[in-house]
């Protein structure tokens, strides 16, 4: 398969070594330097993009890729509020999306244990709930897209939380997520329930970025010839 990576920082050289070790074919690094690859003449020769950017620009070259009709799997956080708009796009259109706050297997099914105990939860009000996370310094947006994802998820089910907030908020109605940078953390998510009799605590740690990289790959295989928008759930059947 022929692979462009848009995005070469931490997240694009790890694709690139799990995608080549597969034995795909990179054909494209493009990076802040490079954007100049970003146009039909380029990306129209790959038959999947890659884009692990930053907030200001995964919108743009999602864009980039419908226009050159390549199937983008994005996994860029901080910018969900366009999703919405990105998602008409791909409909419209009839390109093919893929987009996952978490690529990694582990925290995929981490997602449907936080569903399964927060709808258990629901009817507890004695346990009060909170979440943390904890990411690398050079991490650019907060709370981490895993964390507003898992916050999503438990706001479904636990009516007695009615949003979220990034602070360690005393409103009992409020989920608190508390964000820590702390080199050189790939990623941990926690979410806590405590009562005055017990607590239940659930953790994701990753050790390294292996994991998000080697689902970004696999979804990757898996867009490449579908049209429509799609998740992780739908590459892991769950
Ligand atoms: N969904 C998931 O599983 C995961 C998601 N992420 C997310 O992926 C994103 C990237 O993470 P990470 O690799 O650690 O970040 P890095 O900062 O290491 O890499 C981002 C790269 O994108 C480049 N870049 C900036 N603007 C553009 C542009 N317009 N076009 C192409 N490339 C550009 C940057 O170049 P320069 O430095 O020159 O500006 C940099 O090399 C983040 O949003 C992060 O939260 C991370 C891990 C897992
Ligand atoms: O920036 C990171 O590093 C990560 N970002 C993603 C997120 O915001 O949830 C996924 C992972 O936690 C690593």
């Amino acid at each position: 398969m022929k692979i462009a990576l848009i995005g070469y920082g931490k997240m694009g050289k790890a694709i690139d070594a799990i995608a080549t070790a597969k034995g795909h074919d990179v054909i494209l690094r493009i990076d802040h330097d490079s954007l100049y690859l970003l146009e039909k003449e380029h990306l129209g020769q790959a038959d999947v993009a890659i884009e692990f950017t930053t907030p200001e620009t995964a919108f743009h070259n999602i864009q980039k890729c419908f226009e050159a009709n390549v199937p983008v799997v994005s996994g860029t956080t901080g910018w969900l509020d366009q999703l919405p708009e990105i998602k008409a796009q791909c409909e419209k259109g009839h390109h093919a999306f893929l987009h996952a706050t978490n690529f990694s297997i582990g925290v995929n099914i981490f997602f449907e244990v936080n569903k399964k105990l927060a709808t258990l939860m629901a009817s507890q009000p004695q346990y009060n709930v909170w979440m943390e996370e904890i990411h690398h310094t050079q991490k650019k947006d907060a709370p981490s897209g895993t964390a507003i994802t898992l916050a999503e998820q438990l706001l479904a089910a636990v009516d007695r939380k009615k949003g979220w907030v990034n602070e360690d908020t005393q409103q009992a109605d409020m989920l608190s997520i508390i964000s820590k940078r702390i080199d050189p953390a790939p990623g941990t998510h926690t979410i806590h329930y405590a009562s005055p009799i017990d607590d239940i605590t659930i953790t994701h740690t990753a050790h390294s970025r292996e994991g998000f990289a080697a689902g970004a790959v696999v979804a990757a295989e898996w867009l490449k010839g579908k049209a429509g928008v799609f998740t992780m759930r739908d590459v892991l059947n769950l």
